[in-house]
């Protein structure tokens, strides 16, 4: 199959498929990052893969999709179904006959890439991908030296070829400075680039060859015996846990407003969503990350409906659902459902 670009500043030579992996803490960036890819990747025909941490797939709904693009989910974790979701989705990828030059893979917030790496190099897949470059997004406001309590966030910065030091906007020159010197002693020689909204020449994070495959390989080899090693410290997402609500009513805006400045629990990390209010025609995109939160309106594509995902830990799920499930405006059958009288 041919797989070279008639024309693209990025000029993949033909070898097994370019792989490119962007992980990164929680909301550090890393959807914004592939929009931009999307956005600036010329002609280069881009497959997809998204790993989402909770039930429903939003980033795939805010990702910049061309018709040519696609977007393959794996649900769940993919570092811990790695020999099964992972390849299963990569071959579906390579199976497919429209041509396919690149594929870039957003792992989960909460993801050591380590796995991910690992089955790119330790299984079969290694005869057809090349494994290019792992980029790491790293929120310069947020991230401080205790990365998070996460041994994950540690472990994306010691993996990364690539840092992204991104949201530079939002931290104080002293902030980014410390961060970054942060990163050099956690990975001594690191390539690391301040971005703002991931914006980044693509010449410098795809197709750069950056993954010392060799290394990879090699440990791998030392391990084998233990290959389990590699996927139970992740297994509890260093304590996430995600809880997804969704419904066909929408929200009142005020309850919501009020849920969001005096209900939410504090421990809520990061939270997204697609959101329907009663007295808008207007899809919202929720976007919470840390302490701050944002909004964006845009016109439905589909027939509204409500779906968001909260995460963090020691989040108490049934609290979260019954909070949100208050703040909806129900239609009469549903009320009536809801104080359980019986409609004839
Ligand atoms: N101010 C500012 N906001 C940013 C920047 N980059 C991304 N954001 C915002 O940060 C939020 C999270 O960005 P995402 O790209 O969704 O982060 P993510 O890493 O994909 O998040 P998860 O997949 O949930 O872990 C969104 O509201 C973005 O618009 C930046 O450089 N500056």
């Amino acid at each position: 199959m041919e797989t070279i670009p008639s024309s693209t500043t990025l000029d993949i030579p033909k070898r097994g498929m370019p792989v490119t992996i962007i992980t990164g803490f929680l909301g550090s960036g890393k959807t914004t990052l592939l929009n931009e890819i999307l956005s600036n990747k010329q002609d280069l025909k881009v497959a997809v893969l998204v790993n989402e941490f909770g039930d429903i797939n939003i980033d795939a709904q805010l990702l910049i999709s061309t018709e040519e693009d696609m977007v393959e989910l794996s649900n769940g974790c993919i570092c811990c179904t790695i020999n099964d979701g992972l390849v299963d989705a990569v071959y579906r990828v390579l199976e497919r006959e429209e041509r396919v030059d690149y594929m870039v893979i957003e792992t989960t917030g909460v993801a050591d890439p380590l796995p991910i790496i690992l089955t790119f190099l330790g299984t079969e897949l290694r005869e057809f991908t090349r494994l290019d470059s792992i980029i790491t997004l790293v929120d310069a406001e947020a991230f401080t030296p205790e990365h998070f309590d996460s041994e994950a966030a540690l472990k994306q910065i010691v993996y990364g070829d690539v840092v992204l030091l991104n949201k530079t906007d939002l931290a104080a020159p002293e902030q980014v400075e410390e961060v970054e010197a942060y990163i050099q002693t956690v990975k001594p020689g690191a390539r690391i680039l301040r971005t703002q909204q991931a914006k980044v020449p693509l010449p410098l994070v795809l197709d750069v060859g950056l993954t010392p495959v060799e290394l990879y390989q090699a440990d791998e080899e030392h391990h084998e015996h233990e290959h389990h090693h590699h996927h139970s410290p992740h297994l509890d997402n260093d304590g996430f846990i995600s809880v997804s609500f969704q419904s066909h009513s929408p929200f009142d805006i005020e309850k919501f407003e009020k849920f969001l400045t005096e209900e939410m629990p504090i421990e809520v990390f990061r939270a997204k969503g697609i959101l329907w209010f009663d007295n808008s025609e207007m899809r919202h995109i929720f976007q919470l990350s840390g302490p701050r939160y944002d909004i964006q309106v845009e016109e439905w594509i589909n027939s509204p409906q409500n779906q968001i995902v909260f995460i963090g830990r020691h989040l108490d799920s049934h609290k979260i659902r019954q909070q949100l499930q208050n703040c909806l405006i129900l239609q009469p059958t549903q009320l009536a459902q809801a104080i359980g009288v019986k409609s004839f």
